[in-house]
């Protein structure tokens, strides 16, 4: 398990100066409870009940600073205060290790949060089609907290805590060379292997649950994504209901996972307790048997108590990295998803393209197995402004989500301006492409950045004069703060007609040479779209466009028109040909002008 944590061990190298600091902070305070406490425990008790005289030196250099009637009491000074001291030095390693680990382990967690959502980028959108949106923003907060809390108890007693054994041992092994007698309180080292048992047994099942309860997590969090992105559904169709049992059937199940693993969690500390307690029991008896004395004692059970210390902590460190590991997998699986549409090694150059498009033997299946198109060969020319229409799931948007490489083809090929698209940059193709959908998205943020997307280094009068363009200038303008007018996420505040403005005026911005529109006024009413259709008109003007279309009048601009059905092509032509040769075009138009 440990191995998976190494993987991003490179992701301390930034830090690592400060995690080296944080170690030898933990190593100090380590050495001080470790050894530090017995022996002054051990040196310490004699001078005060028996008393033991203390070194010669010490002697001697008390008595240049005190005069002779007080050197009792400033012996008593000074060794008694020899254990606050080792405290201080415990607790100032103690603060300085958590401290700066936890700088650390929040370093690390801002980075592996990064990645992983500079990953979700660049990911397929075939991946992401797949996924619960919820469940991967709980992978991006939840799941990376616990990685976090995981490497920050890790960091913090992987070292100290073996370390505090190890110089308890160590006092231990010097006490039984200075004083063969005390060998007995090796013995009792022995039941420590009876520690290891419940660690391996807790851990094992503190995990399963760990990942349960993150699925889970990543369940409700779902649930309520999805409960906030559909609250106009669920009024009007009265599903309130249904959300809260469907919500607290969620949470009630995280509950009951959530709490298995603290009871795992939590079982382990008094199992280990116990285990401690017979060893100090052992001790008593076997001391009392070999007639130590009461300091020495007192020595040994303060370095056996420093032994299973360590233990049982890190027997409860251990239960958090599995915790965390049962995360770690969950980002994992996005950091690990293979890229399956990667950037061509050696991109061909693409500048402004003309806009000649080539479907040659184009397929494509969005699970493998059931071919959504097959076998499309079209050629568009420059400038050549196309409609698409068909039934309901015939293809269409498929067809045309190919081009921005929102998806790859399965077979055949896509060329713009000859360029097979796999072969050229995202980024090049991308910026050749013009994208209007039925459902604009408008981010939080001004007007006029959200116009800007369209090109970011646009200046403020360009934006403006791409609102025009759109007609949106004006209702813009009647906002309380025009252009700097901020919209709520998603573009609250705006009518449908609108927001289909803003979205065309980013393509006028934009001003690429190729053009999409996804049934771009589908979801307006007659008169906003036939309103809009001038400005959609005058976008296409001098473009290559693919116009999705379910409605005739948005293709009323077309010069071409084709007809899928089945994914296949079927019609290929201008509105009259196909009127006159394509019989579901002639059905699918007859219908809509009834
Ligand atoms: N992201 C996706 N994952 C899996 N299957 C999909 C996905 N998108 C579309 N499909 C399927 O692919 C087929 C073609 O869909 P597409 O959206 O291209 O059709 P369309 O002609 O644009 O339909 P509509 O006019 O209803 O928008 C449909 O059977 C649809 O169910």
């Amino acid at each position: 398990m440990l191995s998976q944590f190494f993987e991003y061990a490179r992701y301390l190298k930034p830090v690592m100066k400060l995690f080296i600091a944080a170690l030898a902070a933990g190593a100090l305070a380590a050495a001080a409870s470790g050894f530090g406490f017995p022996l002054m425990i051990a040196k310490v008790f004699p001078v005060v009940f028996d008393n033991t005289q203390i070194p010669p030196e010490l002697q001697d250099m008390i008595a240049r600073l005190v005069a002779p009637e007080h050197m009792h009491l400033a012996v008593l000074l000074a060794v008694c205060s020899l254990l606050p001291l080792v405290f201080a030095v415990r607790g100032i390693g103690t603060f300085f290790n958590v401290y700066w680990i936890s700088i650390v382990s929040m370093k690390v967690l801002e980075a592996i949060r990064l990645d992983a959502f500079s990953k979700l980028q660049t990911l397929p959108l075939s991946f992401i089609d797949r996924q619960k949106r919820g469940d991967l923003i709980s992978r991006l907060i939840n799941d990376a907290a616990n990685v976090q809390g995981g490497l920050v108890v890790a960091a913090n007693d992987i070292i100290k805590q073996p370390l505090t054994l190890l110089t308890a041992l160590a006092f231990l092994v010097y006490k039984v060379f200075v004083d063969p007698n005390t060998a007995v309180v090796l013995m009792n080292l022995g039941l420590i292997a009876l520690a290891i048992w419940p660690i391996r047994f807790f851990g094992r099942r503190v995990m399963k649950k760990s990942k349960q309860a993150q699925d889970e997590l990543g369940n409700i969090t779902a649930a309520a994504q999805e409960n906030l992105a559909s609250q106009r559904e669920i009024r009007s169709y009265g599903m309130q209901e249904q959300q809260v049992n469907l919500f607290l059937g969620l949470i009630q199940r995280f509950f009951k996972i959530n709490l298995r693993t603290v009871k795992y969690r939590h079982f382990l500390v008094p199992v280990l307790e116990m285990v401690t307690a017979l060893g100090l029991g052992v001790l008593l008896v076997r001391g009392h048997e070999m007639g130590i004395t009461k300091a020495d004692f007192t020595a040994l059970a303060a370095a056996l108590f420093m032994c299973y210390d360590p233990l049982k902590r890190l027997g409860v460190t251990l239960t958090n990295l599995k915790s965390a590991y049962a995360s770690l997998e969950r980002i994992n699986y996005l950091l690990k998803e293979p890229d399956t549409m990667p950037e061509a090694a050696d991109p061909v150059p693409m500048g402004r393209a003309a806009g000649r498009l080539d479907y040659d033997g184009v397929s494509f299946s969005y699970d493998g197995a059931r071919k959504v198109l097959d076998g499309i060969n079209v050629h568009i020319r420059p400038g050549e402004v196309v409609g698409l229409v068909g039934p309901s799931g015939a293809g269409k948007t498929t067809f045309a989500s190919l081009l921005p490489r929102f998806y790859d083809v399965s077979s055949g090929a896509l060329r713009v301006d000859g360029v097979d698209v796999r072969d050229a940059s995202l980024h090049d193709v991308r910026k050749n492409i013009a994208f209007v959908s039925q459902h604009p998205v408008l981010f939080h943020g001004t007007i006029m950045e959200n116009i800007r997307l369209g090109r970011q280094d646009a200046a403020d009068d360009e934006v403006v004069a791409a609102a025009r363009a759109a007609a949106a200038d004006g209702f813009i303008m009647g906002m309380p703060d025009g252009y700097q007018t901020m919209l709520g996420d998603g573009g609250s505040g705006l009518s449908g007609g609108q927001r289909q403005r803003i979205a065309i005026a980013r393509a006028f911005l934009k001003d690429a040479p190729i053009l999409i529109l996804d049934e771009a006024t589908a979801s307006l009413d007659a008169e906003s779209e036939a309103l809009i259709q001038q400005e959609l008109d005058r976008l296409v003007e001098g473009r290559t466009a693919l116009i999705v279309a379910h409605r005739f009048s948005s293709i009323r601009v077309a010069t071409r028109i084709l007809v899928f059905e089945s994914g296949r092509i079927v019609g290929d032509g201008s509105h009259a040909e196909l009127y006159a040769s394509c019989p579901l075009y002639r059905e699918l138009y007859d219908r809509q002008s009834l």
